[in-house]
C-alpha cells in the first residue's frame, strides 16, 4: 500500500544543512495501522509529510497505492492525494467556515459539484457523531469534538491511506480514547490504511498492529506489535515500551 525505498529529507537554510530523515525504506501494507515513534526532532512528522509529498524528497522514491508519486506532475500529484487523507495535532480547521463548509471544502478542492458536495459532508459529520453540529464554527467546539471534524474532513473523498500527525497531543487522555476508537472503526470499517505519528508508547500499543522507532533521523526498530508478546532489542524502544501505561479498550468514552 505504502513503499518508502531510500527516502531522504536535507533541510537546507543559508547557513546550515539538516538532515531530518537518513535514506530510509518503509513498507506499510494494506490494512495496517502503522506507529512512528520517538522522540521531538526524530524525524516522524517529517517521515511522515514524505508519504504524501508534503515534503519534497531530497532522495528515493515513493509508492502509494501503486502510483510513483515521485514520478507525478503537480497535476497528478493533487489528484494522487485525493486518495490519501490527513490530520494534524492542531485540527487545521478553517475558524471561517462551519464544520459542514469545512468538510465541504475537501471535495470542492477534488472538484465535486455543490449538491453531492453537500451530501457526502453531511453524511462524513453524521460518521463521526456531529450532525448536530454541521452548522457551528470550530471555536464552538471541544478539541475532541474539533478532531472529529477533521477525521470527517479527511474521509470527504474516500481516502484508502489516512496519515496522522500527533493526532491526540493536545487532547485528554479520555478524548484521545474515544478519537483512537474512530481511527479504529475507520481502519477496519473503510478499510483505510493509516499511519500514525506520536510520542505517545499508549496511543501505539492501544491501536497499531506495527510500529517504527525513530531516532536522529533514522528508524532504528521495527515491531510487529499484532501477536501481543512485543520485544524491544534497542534501548530506545525497551524504554518507550517500558513507560507505557495501562490503557484499556472499556476505558473509552464518548463526549
Ligand atoms: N521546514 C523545516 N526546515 C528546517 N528544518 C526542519 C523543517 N522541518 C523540520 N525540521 C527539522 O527536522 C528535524 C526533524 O523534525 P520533525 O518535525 O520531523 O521531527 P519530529 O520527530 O516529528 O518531532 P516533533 O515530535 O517535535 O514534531 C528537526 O530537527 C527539525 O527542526
Amino acid at each position: 500500500m505504502i513503499h518508502l525505498h531510500n527516502v531522504s529529507k536535507t533541510y537546507i537554510t543559508d547557513k546550515t544543512t539538516l538532515q531530518a530523515v537518513s535514506p530510509t525504506s518503509l513498507e506499510v501494507s494494506k490494512g495496517d495501522i502503522y506507529g512512528l515513534i520517538g522522540f521531538s526532532g526524530a524525524g516522524k512528522s517529517t517521515l511522515l509529510r514524505l508519504i504524501n509529498r508534503l515534503e519534497q524528497p531530497t532522495t528515493g522514491t515513493i509508492y502509494v497505492n501503486g502510483q510513483d508519486l515521485t514520478s507525478l506532475s503537480p497535476k497528478e500529484l493533487r489528484e494522487a492525494r485525493h486518495s490519501i487523507g490527513m490530520i494534524f495535532q492542531h485540527f487545521n480547521l478553517l475558524s471561517n467556515q462551519t464544520c459542514l463548509q469545512n468538510v465541504e471544502f475537501a471535495l470542492e478542492v477534488a472538484g465535486i459539484p455543490s449538491t453531492e458536495r453537500k451530501k457526502r459532508a453531511a453524511e462524513c459529520l453524521d460518521i463521526v457523531g456531529l450532525s448536530n453540529k454541521a452548522h457551528e464554527y470550530p471555536a464552538r467546539l471541544s478539541g475532541g469534538q474539533k478532531q472529529r471534524v477533521a477525521i470527517a474532513r479527511s474521509l470527504a473523498n474516500n481516502p484508502k491511506v489516512l496519515l496522522c500527525d500527533e493526532p491526540t497531543s493536545s487532547l485528554d487522555p479520555h478524548t484521545t480514547l474515544s478519537i483512537l476508537k474512530f481511527l479504529e472503526r475507520i481502519n477496519r470499517e473503510m478499510n483505510v490504511t493509516i499511519v500514525i505519528v506520536t510520542h505517545e508508547i499508549n496511543v501505539v500499543k492501544y491501536i497499531c498492529n506495527k510500529v517504527a522507532v525513530m531516532e536522529n533521523g533514522s528508524i532504528i526498530e521495527r515491531l510487529d506489535l499484532s501477536n501481543g508478546d512485543v520485544q524491544p532489542y534497542t534501548s530506545l524502544g525497551k524504554f518507550l515500551f517500558e513507560t507505557a501505561g495501562g490503557w484499556t479498550k472499556e476505558m473509552v468514552t464518548y463526549e
